[in-house]
């Protein structure tokens, strides 16, 4: 293949400088050598997949301290739940990790919890700086902020879009992280090739499968998000564990496949659990990781001899693997020893010298720190763009999986069919007229309302592949919030609204004008609107669903309790009453309830002709005003305030969601 330039930083050119700081010598370096990537980048006129794309890691001294929550006395262990009985303690994760990986496949071994995900987040870039201090070079040189989104890192969970196709998820990849000046033919040759790389040509066009729908094999899905990393050609390319939940066979051919990448340049690091012999003897490097401390790296023909020197014999047939992991096991019962095997690695040759590399970095470390915050990143890709390919992911989701919206238009036609039938052809009568009437009004805001829960799950169900996404740098918030309001949220409500209208509304006998017509199917829209406001918000901020939904339906409880038609609001303790002005649904039924009995008379159901009450009436007796029509267009208003209110809540929680882990 040819190579006429390194695609990883061509992706600089998505990356602005804004107010570099002059005042660090070594910053001043690094910052022409990225302003000088990023005009290269800018000639560049022709992409390809580098045969040749290498990099070195080197990591110096790396420290990792999270809060963790313990609990504070014996005494609480009876309540653990409760959060306040839990109190803020620091635990040290990684302890003075170093290393270097070059081009080739660099495994991180270990028993589980000794860190091996931690420091592979670390190393793409993906904790937080300040649980953080130690130092990650690449190529010698601090990574630039935007490391974070052009190294390829394939989580352990295989995160990708279920119901499109392998190629599909790869464009998706492509067409939003990749920057605009790549042309169409340009990613068709990159996807086309990271396909044939991967060995998915024979699943290409097969969906990738959710939990309900039958798609690619587990090894062809792994395969999908290594290439949703590589059509980036990333010279770095991290895995967490990228065989685990794999048959030995598929997880063959998943490191053989890595091994392949390796040799074309890239420099391959993934954390491993219990390799057997013939994946263990692909990798050319192997670090050993024991309670967040290293105790070996280097070769992985070198191991048996290596910890045999300490005292440990390898038994004849035994996978070297498996008597390295043993060995672990061991070592992390005894302190002594884990220290002991942990000063000999820290003070071996190969590292002291890696350390005088970089001595005088080390020292500018705190300022690289600073500076690197004042950058300002980016996306590849306008907010146009963003918008129409998230839409157009958003609408090939729905339509592949209709489940969900069929199921809330059938609900609507059969809600409105009920109450149709219910309150079929509303009498003007006192009795029952009246009562019927108020009584329609308040079944159709509640069904409304409880229809509207079906807004959590997606969002939920979505939260882990938007969580990934929004970490590898896919798209903005805002363009995530705008295709969702716009391909998701507003056609579930406005064509269930439309039918649920057009069939109650006719068969139970309301005012048939145009003007009340658009009242009522405006009422119903905003009713459907301001619950999935609130849905979107409790779904960004709780992402457990039980919880979720049965703080969404007491919500709608109270709101509903509130709406004046179980209780006169009047007679409700004063320090209670309050409610009644945030219940979006008393906004909703007043509006009803005003548009439909102003200028009306009931009758003496005696055929008498004799009508001794007005609509007008009814509504003073509620307490409902209806002199103009800004008293009907208030309660419009108040519903419009609190559903866009709950669409900027929940478009902060989105904010809020950790970009680090
Ligand atoms: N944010 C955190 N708060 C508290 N403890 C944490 C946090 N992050 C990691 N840990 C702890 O740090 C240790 C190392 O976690 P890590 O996930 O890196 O281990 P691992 O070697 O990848 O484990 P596994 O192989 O089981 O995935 C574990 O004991 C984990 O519980």
């Amino acid at each position: 293949m040819k190579t006429n330039t390194d695609p990883h930083q061509m992706a600089l050119t998505s990356v602005v400088y804004r107010n570099p700081v002059t005042s660090n010598t070594h910053y001043n370096e690094l910052e022409v050598r990225h302003s000088l990537l990023a005009r290269r980048a800018t000639s560049i006129n022709r992409i390809s997949i580098p045969e040749h794309a290498s990099a070195t890691l080197t990591f110096h001294n790396i420290n990792y301290i999270v809060e963790a929550k313990s609990i504070l006395n014996k005494q609480c262990l009876k309540c653990p739940n409760l959060p306040f009985f839990k109190a803020q303690q620091q635990k040290q994760i990684l302890f003075d990790v170093s290393g270097k990986f070059m081009n080739g496949m660099n495994a991180i071994l270990g028993p589980s919890g000794c860190g091996k995900s931690s420091l592979l987040d670390v190393l793409a870039d993906r904790k937080d700086s300040n649980d953080l201090s130690g130092l990650v070079l690449v190529d010698e040189a601090p990574r630039h902020p935007s490391f974070r989104y052009t190294v390829g890192y394939v989580v352990q969970e295989n995160i990708c879009s279920g119901t499109l196709t392998v190629r599909e998820n790869l464009w998706f990849s492509i067409n939003l992280r990749m920057p605009k000046e790549i042309s169409m033919t340009e990613k068709n040759q990159r996807v086309t090739c990271v396909i044939k790389e991967l060995g998915l040509e024979a699943c290409a066009d097969t969906r990738v499968g959710t939990d309900f729908l039958r798609g690619v094999s587990g090894g062809e899905k792994k395969r999908t998000c290594i290439g949703m990393e590589l059509v980036l050609s990333p010279k770095i390319l991290l895995l967490d564990e990228p065989t685990t939940g794999l048959d030995a066979s598929t997880a063959s051919s998943v490191m053989n496949c890595l091994k392949d990448l390796s040799q074309r340049g890239r420099t391959i690091i993934f954390s491993i659990h219990q390799p057997r012999y013939s994946i263990f003897k692909t990798f050319d490097t192997v670090m050993f990781m024991c309670k967040g401390r290293c105790i070996y790296h280097g070769s992985p023909r070198d191991v048996v001899s290596y910890f045999a020197t300490h005292g440990y014999q390898c038994e004849q047939y035994d996978n070297p693997a498996d008597y390295a992991l043993d060995v672990l096991i061991d070592v992390s019962r005894n302190l002594d020893t884990l220290m002991r095997l942990n000063n000999i690695y820290n003070t071996t040759n190969a590292n002291v010298l890696a350390l005088h590399h970089i001595k005088e970095s080390l020292t500018n470390n705190n300022n690289i720190e600073q500076e690197r915050q004042k950058y300002k990143i980016e996306a590849a890709r306008s907010i146009k763009a963003e918008i129409f390919y998230l839409s157009q992911r958003t609408l090939r989701n729905t339509v592949r999986n209709p489940a969900l919206a069929l199921s809330q238009t059938l609900v609507s036609i059969v809600i409105g069919l009920l109450a149709g039938l219910l309150f079929y052809n509303l009498k003007r009568t006192i009795e029952p007229g009246v009562q019927n009437r108020l009584g329609a009004i308040f079944f159709i805001i509640l069904s409304q309302t409880l229809s509207n829960l079906t807004a959590i799950e997606p969002l939920i169900s979505e939260s882990a592949l938007f969580i990934h996404e929004r970490t590898s740098g896919y798209y903005r918030i805002f363009t995530f919030f705008i295709a969702k309001l716009l391909c998701d949220l507003l056609p579930m409500r406005v064509i269930p609204t439309i039918l649920f209208s057009g069939i109650s509304y006719f068969m139970i006998g309301f005012n048939r004008t145009g003007g009340q017509f658009f009242i009522f199917l405006l009422t119903i829209f905003m009713t459907g609107l301001f619950g999935s406001a609130l849905c979107f918000f409790i779904a960004a901020t709780i992402h457990v669903f039980a919880v979720a939904l049965i703080i969404a339906i007491l919500i709608f409880v109270v709101m509903t309790m509130f709406t004046g038609f179980l209780v006169d609001l009047s007679s409700v303790f004063s320090w209670l009453s309050w409610i009644q002005w945030i219940s979006a649904f008393r906004y909703a039924s007043n509006m009803l309830t005003i548009s439909d009995f102003k200028g009306l008379t009931f009758c003496l159901s005696n055929a008498t002709n004799f009508c001794p009450l007005t609509g007008d009436e009814i509504l003073d007796t509620r307490g409902l005003a209806h002199a103009n029509s800004w008293d009907l267009w208030k309660n419009f208003f108040a519903l419009t305030i609190m559903s866009i209110m709950f669409f900027v809540f929940a478009y902060i929680q989105l904010l809020r969601m950790k970009k680090t882990k």
